[in-house]
């Protein structure tokens, strides 16, 4: 199978999760990414049975609503009772790297006012340590240079992700070489950084459920 094939079986495996508690007040926090579209395909034949979404980012609500299904403001509604996102990098404790398409900021906020954040991905995204995959930090621009340095004391390697605007105004640096032993603990170590908004660890909230598509189907942890 190819990678696509993969990220469209877990996106209907999470179709199959949530279809049993869709109501006609649903609304469901959803992420960004090539997996997150193809979940967002799927989404649009339910459109009649739920009301609506909260998009973690300007190119997920642009597709959202290509397909008919509402977009609301995070602070009309409160919390969602589902998020639905890919993952650049997921452990066995469900901790990710996230942030590949820079909509981190926003994913980290739906997914804060979430009750259960349902990772979906293909069986690369699976480590057993994360850091291979850059991690992503966003940062307001003026501090750039600061975070930079600070990363460095880090043991990180950050890299100005050049051109990128995230949908804040703001700019990513990539860490590069960082490998994290303790994501909880670096998470908080970088988001106390003055000048960074957050960066792509989501551990201290990881996700509840991943949906991982492998070879052999698609396996759920925890196990159903
Ligand atoms: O965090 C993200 C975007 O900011 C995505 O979830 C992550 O990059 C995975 O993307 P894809 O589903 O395209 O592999």
């Amino acid at each position: 199978m190819t990678q696509d094939q993969l990220k469209d079986a877990v996106a209907a495996a999470a179709i199959d999760e949530i279809k049993p508690w869709l109501e006609r007040g649903t609304v469901l926090g959803i992420g960004t990414g090539s997996t997150a579209n193809l979940f967002i395909d799927r989404l649009a034949a339910l459109r009649d049975d739920f009301k609506g979404a909260v998009a973690s980012s300007e190119a997920s609500a642009e597709r959202l609503r290509g397909h008919g299904i509402e977009v609301f403001e995070l602070n009309s509604v409160g919390t969602v009772p589902f998020y639905i996102d890919g993952a650049d990098e997921v452990n066995a404790h469900l901790h990710m790297i996230k942030g590949g398409g820079a909509a981190l900021t926003r994913e980290k906020i739906v997914a804060a006012c979430a009750e259960k954040f349902i990772c979906i991905a293909d069986a690369s995204k699976k480590v057993e340590r994360l850091g291979e995959f850059p991690l992503p930090v966003e940062v307001i621009p003026m501090a750039r240079s600061y975070v930079a340095r600070e990363l460095v004391k880090l043991g990180a390697d950050p890299v100005y992700r050049e051109g990128v605007v995230t949908d804040n105004g703001n700019q990513i640096l990539d860490c590069f070489d960082f490998m994290i032993d303790d994501p909880v603990a670096i998470e908080a170590r970088i988001n106390a950084i003055v000048g960074v908004v957050t960066n792509g660890l989501f551990a201290a909230r990881g996700a509840d459920v991943l949906l991982l598509g492998g070879e052999q189907g698609v396996e759920r942890l925890p196990p159903a």
